[in-house]
């Protein structure tokens, strides 16, 4: 199946997905200098409950934390989005070594990681449904660089421990990802797709210009993951994202000047 290795990387990925050869594929390479500050843009508004954690899995390319979407708790609404949408899923994408791992660059500069918070439009009855329509998630992009530790996190990386190997999961609970965002949510955004098959071209981006710092051994946790499940040969995930796509003509929007 695919994955992140030389074999069924992302170059690959078009065979079984041709969409990745599609008009809205992402990421991409944003250019602040290129970026059409758009005063219409509304703030960003983000409320999360705690208490919809549920639990925290290894999927077999990352580690997301669930959260339970049957009613309005946790959402977004505002920025570049009508409605509400709800969040379902946050992960993060990361490198072999600190100089790469995020999966939108800044004029080409790389981020050693990428934390993505998955929402869904809730004008769709579910999830699956949302996922195939061209309005139905909004996903935030929030950039991890290194420096100083990230105390936020440290649950999260505790946690990986117990779910080592792909499709392994534990419960997790009480967590707001909000602590995990950067004090500012001034944001790019630009009609894109997921980021690793099925690759639908369903998700309105919202990229934070500001990232958030974490620290060199912090982020080696999430190296210390496994690919394989229970009984198939051994694989570190230690790589899980695709490079910039073309833009096709897309415009990037900026809610600051
Ligand atoms: N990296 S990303 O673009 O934020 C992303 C988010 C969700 C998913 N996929 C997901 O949540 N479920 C797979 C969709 C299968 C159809 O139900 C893939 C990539
Ligand atoms: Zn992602």
């Amino acid at each position: 199946c695919w994955g992140y290795g030389p074999k069924h990387g992302p170059a690959e990925w078009h065979r079984e997905f041709p969409i990745a050869n599609g008009n809205r594929q992402s990421p991409i390479d944003i250019v602040p200098s290129q970026a059409h500050h758009d005063p219409a843009l509304k703030p960003l508004s983000l409320q999360y409950d705690p208490k919809t954690t549920i639990d925290i899995l290894n999927n077999g390319h990352s580690f997301q934390v669930d959260f339970a979407d049957g009613t309005d708790s946790s959402t977004l609404k505002g920025g570049p989005v009508s409605g509400t949408y709800r969040l379902r899923q946050f992960h993060f994408h990361w490198g072999a070594n600190d100089h790469k791992g995020s999966e939108h660059t800044v004029a080409g500069k790389k981020y050693a990681s990428e934390l993505h918070l998955v929402h869904w439009n809730t004008k769709y009855p579910s999830f699956a449904e949302a996922v195939t329509k061209p309005d139905g998630l909004a996903v935030v992009g929030v950039f991890l660089k290194i420096g100083a530790p990230n105390n936020h996190l440290q649950r999260i990386l505790d946690a990986l421990s117990a779910i080592k190997l792909k499709n392994n999961q534990t419960a997790f609970s009480n967590f707001d990802p909000k602590i995990l965002l950067p004090g500012s949510l001034d944001f790019w955004t630009y009609d894109g797709s997921l980021t690793t098959p099925p690759l639908y071209e369903s998700v309105t981006w919202i990229v934070l210009k500001e990232p958030i710092t974490v620290s060199s051994s912090q982020i080696a946790h999430f190296r210390s993951l496994h690919s394989n499940a229970e009984g198939e040969p051994s694989c570190c995930m230690v790589e899980n994202f695709r490079p910039p796509q073309p833009l096709k003509g897309r415009v990037v929007r900026a809610s600051f000047k």
